[in-house]
């Protein structure tokens, strides 16, 4: 059994004020013995200047290191923009701490978020401020073996093929789903994936209109291999508390073997 919670914010610009409104909605989860705390996409910054984010993050992740250490907690930081290599952007990072508050790894999405939608904000492009990683992880917590998604990168399942057969079992995407996409695809797209997959899946969404007049879907999500809604939020901040229960998970792929299965 793995307790786990997924955190939902509106996150703004203010990064103080940002990971203020988180300690406060993580206080009352002090007293319960969670396992795992995911966290949006930008959690800590969204709307800001990503380029100076991304040279100067100490603070954030001396922040997510406290936080894990406190809750005693793994703590998976969505997404923030870190600055690898000078030569290039940022990567839209997800640094994964262990319940000690040691570094255990970092995931850089690899899928950037160009399109056009029909929204008021029209056309994205997170390759003018980010660049892409290329290197997918699964992070072994023991029985648990999280894969790290981040956002668009929840379209493509190769990715997730690929995650789980570097043995992942349970699968983060923390985002920032824009309203317009994730009233249509956002909770049949994370379905299919705990299906198709027999993973558990967490989703940690950004939620409701932010400074910078973006709206995001919220309906933060945790689903069971079954493809069952075991929790879910609605489009203002908050916590989803699950127990993933891992006999579940061995007994739908013992039964249906859909992994062993495969041909192609
Ligand atoms: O740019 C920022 O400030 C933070 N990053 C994001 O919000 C990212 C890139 S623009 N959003 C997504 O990937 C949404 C994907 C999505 O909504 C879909 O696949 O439909």
């Amino acid at each position: 059994m793995l307790k786990a919670a997924v955190v939902q914010l509106c996150s703004s610009d203010d990064i103080d004020d940002n990971l203020a409104s988180i300690d406060y909605l993580l206080a009352p989860l002090l007293s319960q013995s969670i396992d795992l705390i995911l966290l949006p996409e930008c959690f800590a910054q969204l709307g800001g200047d990503v380029s100076a984010f991304g040279k100067n993050t100490t603070k954030v992740r001396q922040w997510m290191a406290d936080t894990a250490r406190r809750h005693q907690a793994w703590l998976i930081g969505g997404s923030i923009p870190f600055q690898l290599d000078a030569a290039e952007n940022s990567r839209a990072s997800c640094f994964v701490f262990n319940p000690q508050g040691l570094l255990e790894s970092r995931y850089d999405k690899i899928h950037l978020f160009d399109a056009s939608v029909a929204d008021k904000h029209r056309l994205y492009r997170e390759s003018s401020d980010y660049s892409a990683g290329s290197q997918p992880f699964v992070v072994d917590m023991g029985e648990a073996k999280i894969g790290l998604s981040i956002c668009y990168d929840l379209r493509f399942p190769e990715l997730f093929r690929k995650l789980v057969s570097a043995g992942a079992n349970i699968l983060t995407v923390p985002s920032a789903f824009t309203h317009a996409t994730g009233q249509s695809h956002w909770e049949v797209l994370l379905r299919a994936r705990a299906i198709e997959n027999q993973c558990y899946v967490l989703a940690a969404n950004q939620g409701g209109l932010h400074a910078n007049k973006r709206q995001t879907w919220g309906h933060s999500m945790i689903i069971s291999p079954w493809g069952e809604v075991l929790a879910s939020a609605n489009k203002d901040p908050g916590v989803l508390v699950a127990e993933l229960d891992m006999k579940v998970l061995y007994d739908i792929r013992t039964k249906m073997p859909c992994l062993e299965h495969r041909k192609l």
